[in-house]
């Protein structure tokens, strides 16, 4: 694994700015070489960070996104706790990306999966998988034909971190972290609500060839020193360890306080 490159910055809008530089680099690189742009995002303060200053950008080929979630909360797209309607309030609502390139969970889905979890166990993994099936085609639908491969390739995934070390919606020590095979997962015990979500699986993380974790606030600052400092760091963040693919860390200087300053790059 490439070494990951933390950079730090004194405040959120110098972070946008630079997260912005970013994107739109590796997007103009992946539409130079694959013609297309094919990014994941994250809910949490992600959207916001990401949109301050990329939504004012000229000359990006917007035409040429396609956007994914790497993790859903299973409940409908426009109640509060959708990570696509913040998505789409911070994001979506303020550039040209074609409406049928955002790709969200089937949410016609959403009310047999609350049947079936009155029914019981065998009634929900049944109805789960039926979401997890649609999601997956739908990342079939756009990887498949041009890579041939056995994971999805995102250009970028852009992935945020809870203060216990959970990334997308994988909680530490649960079972889904051990997951080998499969592109997307149903969690229905989520620790963090609400409890029903779908999440990309840690192969699929792993395969993009750009993995952007942003994190800010003090809050982060014990975990992120264990994440990004302790080899042994077996949270779920710390797992994101990219095959071939390049993995950057943006932080606040709050975020960063704890970590080892040799370690980081300050960007002021
Ligand atoms: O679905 C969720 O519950 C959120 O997406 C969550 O996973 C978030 O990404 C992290 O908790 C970081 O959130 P902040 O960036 O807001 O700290």
């Amino acid at each position: 694994m490439n070494a990951p490159n933390v950079r730090t910055f004194s405040n959120t809008r110098e972070l946008s700015v630079s997260l912005a530089d970013l994107t739109v680099k590796l997007c103009e690189e992946s539409i130079e070489i694959r013609d297309r742009f094919t990014i994941g995002i994250s809910g949490g303060s992600l959207p916001k960070l990401l949109a301050a200053d990329l939504k004012n950008r000229e000359d990006i080929e917007w035409d040429k996104w396609h956007v994914f979630f790497c993790d859903e909360r299973l409940v409908p797209l426009d109640h509060e706790d959708s990570n696509y309607l913040l998505c789409k309030k911070e994001f979506f609502d303020h550039v040209p990306i074609p409406e049928d390139q955002i790709y969200t969970i089937d949410s016609s889905l959403l009310p047999q999966l609350e049947q079936a979890v009155k029914k019981g166990a065998e009634a929900t993994e049944e109805a789960s998988l039926e979401i997890v099936e649609d999601y997956e085609q739908k990342l079939i639908s756009v990887f498949a034909t041009v890579n041939a491969v056995k994971f999805p390739v995102f250009d970028l995934l852009l992935l945020g971190v809870g203060p216990d070390g959970h990334t997308c919606s994988l909680f530490p020590d649960h079972p889904l972290l051990d997951l080998t095979i499969g592109w997307v997962a149903y969690i229905g015990d989520s620790p963090k609500p609400p409890p029903r979500r779908v999440t990309f699986t840690l192969p699929v993380i792993n395969h993009a060839h750009n993995i952007t974790f942003v994190a800010t606030g003090e809050g982060k600052q014990d975990v992120l020193k264990e994440i990004i400092e302790n080899p042994e760091c077996r949270l779920p963040a710390a797992l994101v360890q990219p095959t071939t693919g390049k993995l950057y860390w943006f932080l606040d200087d709050a975020a960063a306080l704890n970590l080892t300053s040799s370690k980081v790059t300050t960007i002021s």
